[in-house]
């Protein structure tokens, strides 16, 4: 298979943190990859190594089989990638009609300059301000030169970074089908860079999650979707929950305890005592019938875009868990089933998520040598990352687990 993205071990220190590590990614013709994270987590990073911007510390990048940055000896800068950038910083040239700046663009010898960049400007539906400068353009209307522009270049690879996020909802929305429709029309690559799941949902083929410098899953959006690795993945999918709750034994197997049924979500148990719990807002759901189920009490339910949200407080236990109903529920006494496929369960300390891992904000010094890393704090992030992989590929359920009997505790936003 030909890709036209291909990085191995890829790594880079700024003022003197490891921002990236031992990135592996590659990306087929022809797909779209979203490169989402949470801020700060090297999105930016890893994109201007790829654009040439930056040159990588460690590991080697190729485009369509050439290798353009190994951390050393070879670097080809930007200007001499065949990239199309839709960047922040890479502004329409401003004493330009948007005509102009995207004829410029053009490769030397195409034929019909003027005609080929309106009909770039058309199907990005900008033909009307051709002649207009960027200043009198609104902010999509510029996005949407910026992209013209950079497809003008007939580049196999298209970088753009955040090109959504100053557009309002519809404008986003318009935007995001004309970029999927002009990439695929052009059978180009695309990487963009994003924090908004709709990206991931609407434009990729691919997504490249980033946690902390590294990549924590990469797959299809529907992957993701059906099996996070990590409690931010978890969130970014639209999962529910993220409580902590005691891992006990049932059987041969580790479960957690919701009104007195077991219930063992998919893939390996959390090693602790306790684990973070999310689950899928469908898998908590009145009983059809009202009857059977575990008994809950419906103590706040809310109107959600044709759905009703419900925050459910289990009788007898410490424990409150929410989820979706498509017919409405009056607050009160009911029975609830919990699909057991429809959880997703966490180390504690093994996640990396902002909102509940304390210690996640832990630094990372760069070594002196290559990708010798030396972290000033023995628990730090790197090798909690390393314990919880390694913990996943050996711990099965029951496999010598401490099942204790520690508490729920509450979610805010549960
Ligand atoms: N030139 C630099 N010198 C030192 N630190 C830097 C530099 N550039 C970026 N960083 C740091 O690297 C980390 C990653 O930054 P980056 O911009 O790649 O994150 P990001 O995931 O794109 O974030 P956001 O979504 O907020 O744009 C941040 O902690 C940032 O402060």
């Amino acid at each position: 298979m030909t890709f036209c993205l291909d990085i191995k071990g890829a790594g880079r220190c700024l003022g003197g943190r490891e921002i990236l590590r031992g990135i592996d990614l590659t990306l087929p013709e022809g797909e779209f990859l979203v490169l989402a994270g949470e801020s700060g987590s090297g999105k930016t990073t890893l994109l201007r190594l790829i654009a040439g911007l930056d040159r990588a510390d460690a590991g080697r990048i190729s485009l369509n089989g050439a290798l353009v940055d190994d951390a050393g000896r070879v670097f080809l800068p930007a200007e001499q990638r065949g990239l199309g950038m839709v960047f922040q910083d890479f502004a329409l040239w401003p004493h330009l009609s948007c005509l102009e700046n995207v004829t410029l663009a053009l490769p030397p010898g195409t034929p019909k300059r003027n005609e080929a960049a309106m009909a770039l400007l058309t199907r990005l539906r900008v033909e009307g301000v051709a002649n207009r400068r960027p200043a009198q353009l609104s902010g999509g209307q510029q996005q949407r030169v910026g992209i013209a522009r950079a497809l003008a270049c007939r580049p196999r690879l298209l970088l753009l970074d955040e090109p959504f996020s100053s557009l309002d909802l519809e404008s986003r929305e318009l935007l995001r089908e004309e970029l999927r429709e002009s990439v695929r029309e052009a059978g180009i690559s695309a990487v963009l860079v994003s924090h908004d799941p709709e990206d991931c949902w609407k434009l990729a083929d691919q997504v490249a999650v980033l946690e902390h410098g590294v990549i924590r899953q990469q797959g299809t959006p529907m992957s993701l979707w059906q099996r996070p690795s990590s409690p931010y993945i978890a969130r970014f999918t639209g999962a529910l929950g993220g409580i902590r709750v005691p891992v006990v034994s049932h059987g041969e197997a580790a479960a957690v305890e919701i009104g007195g049924h077991f219930l063992s979500p998919p893939g390996a148990a959390p090693r602790g005592e306790m684990a973070r719990l999310f689950w899928r807002g469908d898998a908590i759901r009145p009983t059809p019938t009202g009857q059977g189920g575990i008994a809950a009490e419906a103590v706040k339910v809310s109107f959600e875009a044709g759905r009703f949200h419900i925050r459910w407080q289990l009788a007898g236990q410490e424990l409150h868990l929410s989820g979706y109903s498509d017919r409405p529920v009056q607050p009160g006494p009911h029975n609830i089933t919990v699909d057991p496929q429809g959880l997703f369960w966490f180390d504690v300390k093994g996640g990396c998520s902002r909102d509940w891992d304390t210690d996640s904000n832990v630094s990372h010094r760069c070594g002196g040598m290559g990708r010798g890393l030396h972290h000033h704090s023995g628990g730090g992030a790197f090798h909690r990352l390393g314990k919880g992989f390694a913990g996943r590929r050996r711990g099965g359920r029951g496999s010598g687990h401490p099942h204790g009997g520690g508490k729920f505790s509450a979610d805010p936003h549960s």
